[in-house]
């Protein structure tokens, strides 16, 4: 959600001042009026919610334009002025403007009436919100936090550039969607955007994975196989967990990305590959380098340029944000009017998602299929298990909930005990890890923005 905005024509320096230093006045996005340019139109243009203007002259044009102008029933106003009556100011409170203050000013007043004020505009948001989302949206990406912004900043940029990119983040804090919405910004657009897991690539396999085969080369190739660099031509190729990729094969990779050639299995010729390629992780690079897992000339490589991709509990508001933005689309999809109590906000607001916008989305998912109407707190089932709860195998499952439903949170509660980790994930599950990859990918797909 943008900050409610504001709108500032004021002249008188004191008064100018004191109104900047005031907090409920820095709470919103600021718009100061140009000198010398009618007031109005400007306020017209910035379209804020609220305008503090000062009333020095009865030869106001833009007061008197106000009188019949449309914003003055979409704006909050808060006039100043040193007293002298005045007939058209007097009119535009009769017509409900607003508040009118005259000198000497009592700021604390002031104070309290934008206070109000910037809560009453963000409540009406909240009542909209379980049909809409508010929250700002940057190609794939949503959210309205500093740490957003300031990521969405940081991809324009970098995608404009023929730079490999490598985002490190906790699981679920939406590197495939940085990664995508890269893609989208970048001259690539109109290419494939490929994705491939290295974690999920057997050691057998992976060479056809990468590079492709052709027929005959190897027991069971019975046609030629393209490789994600062929699929990606033109594009962009994302290695997701890549410090997971087998050591043994980071050097072929390595060989790929310096000299641009690769060879399919079996094939006789080599293939120029023309990828851009933006990998990720969940582990730190550092250390995975240390422990000798992922090779440091690789990572260099890889890493032109790196994106920290911020926790959840980082962006502060976007929780909640994201939470109705969740159950806006999920409403919308079933043509719905579930609600999120406020205990159950405060709760969203409070919780700190070790899982990050992954654990959220499926809270919230599951929320949706448990609450009739109101999706209270006990609805909001998060990870952080009492002790009985851990000793209690039956704790929990509920009677008369679907078991594909029940198989999805089984599976989603298990990979965030694990912290994402899909191969301990799918061995505590007692399924291959193929398995859970198939599943995950048709919970994403069903799944809603
Ligand atoms: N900013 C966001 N806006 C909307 N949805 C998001 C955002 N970030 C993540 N998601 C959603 O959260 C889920 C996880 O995102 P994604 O797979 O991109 O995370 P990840 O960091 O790549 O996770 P992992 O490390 O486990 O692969 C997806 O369903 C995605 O749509």
């Amino acid at each position: 959600m943008s900050s409610p905005k504001l709108f500032m024509h004021v002249q008188d320096p004191l008064l100018a001042s004191n109104l900047l230093s005031l907090k409920s006045v820095r709470q919103y996005e600021l718009n100061i009026s140009q000198q010398g340019e009618n007031w109005l139109d400007q306020l017209t243009n910035a379209q804020c919610d609220v305008a503090l203007i000062e009333v020095n002259s009865l030869h106001d044009i833009a007061l008197k334009a106000l009188v019949d102008s449309p914003i003055l029933y979409k704006t909050e106003f808060l006039f100043f002025s040193r007293g002298t009556p005045d007939p058209i100011l007097d009119c535009l409170m009769r017509k409900g403007a607003g508040f009118h203050y005259r000198a000497p000013f009592n700021i604390k007043l002031i104070q309290s009436s934008l206070e109000e004020v910037f809560c009453e505009l963000n409540r009406s948001h909240e009542n909209i919100c379980t049909q809409t989302s508010y929250l700002d949206q940057f190609g794939l990406l949503v959210g309205s936090s500093t740490a957003m912004h300031s990521l969405y900043r940081t991809i324009r940029k970098v995608a404009a550039t023929k730079a490999n990119v490598f985002i490190v983040g906790e699981s679920g804090t939406g590197k495939e969607l940085i990664a995508n919405t890269l893609h989208v910004f970048s001259q690539r657009a109109e290419g494939p955007f490929v994705a491939i897991n290295c974690g999920a690539l057997s050691p057998e396999l992976i060479d056809s994975e990468l590079f492709g085969h052709v027929k005959g080369a190897f027991t069971g190739a019975h046609k030629d196989h393209q490789g994600v660099f062929e699929q990606a031509e033109g594009g962009t190729l994302f290695l997701d967990e890549v410090t997971e990729m087998p050591y043994e094969q980071q050097v072929k990779l390595l060989r790929v990305l310096e000299s641009g050639e690769y060879k399919p299995v079996g094939a006789q010729q080599v293939k120029m590959a023309n990828v851009r390629i933006i990998s990720a992780t969940n582990r730190t690079p550092k250390d995975a380098i240390r422990d000798e897992i992922f090779r440091e000339d690789l990572y260099f490589r890889l890493a032109q340029f790196p994106i920290m991709a911020p926790r959840l509990r980082d962006r502060e508001g976007d929780a909640c944000g994201l939470a109705q933005h969740f159950l806006a689309y999920r409403n919308t999809q079933d043509g719905q009017r579930k609600q999120l109590s406020s205990q159950s906000l405060e709760k969203i607001g409070r919780y700190t998602w070790p899982g990050n916008v992954r654990e959220l989305k499926h809270a919230i998912e599951r929320a949706y299929i448990l609450a009739d109407d109101i999706i209270h707190p006990e609805h909001l089932i998060t990870h952080d298990f009492n002790d009985q709860a851990k000793h209690d195998a039956t704790y929990g499952v509920p009677t008369g909930m679907r078991l594909d439903d029940m198989e999805k949170i089984a599976i989603l509660k298990t990979l965030k005990k694990n912290d994402g980790n899909k191969t301990d994930t799918a061995n505590q599950l007692g399924i291959s890890i193929k398995t859970l990859y198939n599943k995950l990918d048709k919970y994403e797909h069903v799944d809603f923005l």
